[in-house]
């Protein structure tokens, strides 16, 4: 879903406080009915029905009238108003393009007033295959209402909790800035996500900083759950970073060893299909269940409490029983990977006397090999399977190869990796979304909104048909602020007027009492 964020310059004071108004009837409402968006709103009924309209006509609400009439936040809604927030926090200034889409989220480069660019993460539970919760849910009572709404805002505070817990204890995770419902602000990493990499020079480095990565997380007490080449970015220099952690799980977790084991299988498997390398070393959850720091508690106390996490799960099953349906459908080849576990198992166990004494040998990186000397393994190896299977494993190595350079052509984040705000072209100039704006709108209260025409971003030529609608706007607001400014001159004399009336009026009353009194 776009992000068109221009629109949010035209909103008036009564427009936001009809969107606020929406967002908070809709913990009681599905949809929330007009008079009680303009109750909440504190608007009369004409002024909140105007405003109704405008939002409407905006995309960022959504209108019901067959069970009966209301109104519900769009996401887009839901993005303005955390737009907003980040706006009056100072904390973005700028949207510009859209540089990845995640099964559930949408990605955003942004940027500050010191044209600083980070990324904009939207989350957008709910877009794939959330789309009722069943109404049985006691637990949930109100919240299942808003269930999407408030699934994303816990997803979003979720993922700043974690991001801040590690990025503080020297994880190499993007840098939180700021979070506020359903979407996060975090630093921008120039790399790509592994998946999108052909080619390692080092692969045994990388192999052994993502091992050395995921045991550094069992030391904190933490299990990634998702440990796999589309969570992971690479630099031109080979260092990764993490990027995205929706189902970390505590090591005393009951099926930790599962999650660990699966995480450490993932990065093995893709390194082997990928760059043909054989990940010998690697971690064992016995050897690391015991943790030495406790990251549970810093990211409870960070925002995400063990109560919300309930409300997470407890959504997440709810999911309309679709993913319990797929599974049952995929059992089989569950089957089969379970088959394949058991081979791994059967490899561990091979594996492990070499391993201790290799470890020992290797202290500063353990899961590091040396690189000349799996090469010379991966030959011996090579030579003892047959020609037939060895060349058709270089086809299929050929073909996905082949696919993964096709994807890439293709793919946004690629031709954005080395964008600039200040190389965009005209059409596709950021939308400025200056604090200072917003706030001139509330000044107008309900008028039209001033300048509709971008002032031109810094270094960029202001063509002459830019300049002629820019004067346009600056007379057209000129006469507003001198129309309003006589109303207000007239409304003063009309009040002065009849304050004088009233004052003369009580002067005779004054009059004719003290005449009375003085017994005329
Ligand atoms: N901080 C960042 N810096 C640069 N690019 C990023 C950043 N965060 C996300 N991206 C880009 O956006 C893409 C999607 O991000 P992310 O994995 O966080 O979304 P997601 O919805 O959680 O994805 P999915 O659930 O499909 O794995 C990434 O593959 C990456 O290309």
């Amino acid at each position: 879903m776009k992000l068109e964020a221009k629109a949010i310059r035209y909103l008036t004071r009564d427009d936001w406080r009809t969107l606020v108004a929406t967002e908070m009837g809709m913990k009681n409402h599905e949809f929330v009915p007009t008079n009680m968006i303009c109750t909440i709103a504190n608007l009369k009924f004409g002024g909140g029905k105007k405003a109704i309209r405008n939002i409407h006509k905006f995309k960022l609400l959504y209108h019901e009238n067959k069970k009966y009439d209301g109104y519900k936040l769009t996401y887009l809604g839901y993005d303005y108003l955390a737009l907003k927030a980040f706006v009056s926090r100072d904390t973005v200034s700028f949207v510009g393009t859209q540089i990845g889409v995640g099964k559930e989220s949408d990605i955003y480069l942004v940027a500050n007033d010191n044209n600083e660019e980070m990324v904009l993460k939207l989350h957008r539970l709910g877009r794939v295959s959330f789309k009722t919760i069943k109404n049985n849910r006691d637990y949930l009572k109100h919240r299942k209402n808003a269930s999407w709404l408030y699934l994303s805002r816990l997803a979003a505070l979720k993922e700043f909790a974690y991001m801040k817990a590690l990025y503080e204890n020297g994880f190499p995770v993007p840098t939180p800035i700021d979070v506020n419902r359903h979407c996060i602000v975090m630093s921008r990493v120039k790399g790509y996500p592994l998946l999108q990499v052909v080619e390692l020079r080092h692969p045994s480095k990388v192999y052994a900083d993502l091992m050395n990565l995921i045991v550094k997380l069992a030391n904190y007490g933490l299990i990634h759950g998702d440990f796999n080449e589309f969570n992971i970015l690479i630099n031109d220099e080979e260092q990764v970073t993490l990027i995205d952690f929706p189902q970390m799980v505590s090591t005393s977790h009951a099926n930790a060893e599962y999650y660990f084991d699966r995480d450490v299988n993932c990065i093995r498997t893709f390194f082997e299909k990928r760059y043909g390398f054989i990940g010998e070393k690697y971690p064992k959850f016995s050897d690391y269940k015991q943790a030495q720091f406790d990251l549970d508690k810093v990211i409870g106390a960070s925002g995400f409490t063990k109560d919300l996490q309930k409300d997470m799960d407890l959504l997440i099953k709810d999911q309309d029983g679709d993913e319990e349906l797929n599974n049952n459908n995929n059992s089989d080849s569950d089957d089969n990977s379970d088959d394949d576990d058991d081979d791994d198992e059967d490899n561990e166990e091979e594996n492990q006397d070499e391993q201790s004494s290799t470890t020992e040998e290797n202290n500063s990186n353990p899961f590091q090999q040396d690189e000349e000397e799996s090469e010379e393994e991966e030959e011996e190896e090579e030579s003892e399977e047959e020609s037939e299977s060895e060349s058709e494993s270089e086809e299929e190595e050929d073909i996905e190869v082949k696919q993964v350079r096709k994807t890439i052509k293709g793919l946004p984040t690629q031709k954005n990796r080395k964008f600039k705000f200040s190389d965009l072209a005209e059409e596709e100039s950021p939308v400025l979304l200056r604090k200072e704006f917003l706030e001139e709108m509330k000044v107008l209260d309900g008028e039209v909104p001033i300048a509709t025409t971008d002032a031109p971003v810094e270094g960029e030529e202001e063509t002459e048909e830019m300049k002629l609608a820019r004067e346009e706007e600056r007379k057209q607001y000129e006469k507003r602020m001198i129309q309003s400014k006589v109303k207000r001159a007239l409304d003063r004399q009309t009040k002065g007027k009849s304050n004088g009336r009233n004052a003369m009026k009580s002067r005779a009353k004054k009059e004719i009492k003290k005449q009375i009194a003085s017994g005329f």
